[in-house]
């Protein structure tokens, strides 16, 4: 029987699991679009209710890397939209990781990158720029570091301090 590639990487890598090394995120995010599983290089953002930062960062060549957004787990706005869900396929980023919501769920299921979110919210987010980029994060209890590696697919999200092979 055909394991997914966490399965396999949690199977093959149970020291790293037990040094907290390899950590797994709770299941609490949603799956988006086209890519349901992907991986890479994370890139971090601390950001609350607002997504200018969201938006400059994507307009950085994403050379395969994973943009992991801290919106302190707020579902009252959308952090990530069509627009955005775009430009990160365009600029080459391999996923978005939102600790918060998305908007326009049917374009960002049409866009080549891979997704998570904690559901959908048709509101906007403010505007004013706020937030710290490449900062440690905290998802779920989870600490996450710039430069760790994210890998997801449909049984899960993990979190590296160094590259896998799966
Ligand atoms: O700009 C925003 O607030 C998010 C959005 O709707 C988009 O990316 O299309």
């Amino acid at each position: 029987m055909a394991s997914s590639a966490t399965a396999e990487l949690c199977d093959a890598n149970p020291s790293l699991l037990s040094e907290g090394e390899l950590r797994v995120l709770p299941p609490i995010f949603q799956i988006y679009g086209q890519c349901r599983a992907f991986s890479g290089p994370i890139v971090t953002l601390k950001v609350f209710e607002d997504n200018v930062l969201v938006r400059e960062i994507l307009e950085n060549p994403g050379d395969g890397r994973v943009l992991v957004v801290d919106g302190g787990g707020s579902t009252r706005c959308a952090l990530v939209g069509g627009n955005l869900g775009l430009l990160a396929q365009n600029m080459g980023w391999a996923g978005i990781l939102v600790n918060g919501c998305i908007r326009d769920v049917d374009e960002i299921n049409g866009c080549g990158i891979g997704v998570r979110a904690l559901g959908s919210n048709p509101i906007k987010s403010n505007k004013k720029g706020l937030g710290e980029k490449h900062v440690p994060v905290n998802i779920g209890d989870t600490v996450i570091h710039e430069g760790e590696w994210l890998y997801a697919d449909r049984d899960g999200i993990l979190i590296s301090k160094s590259e896998l092979s799966v």
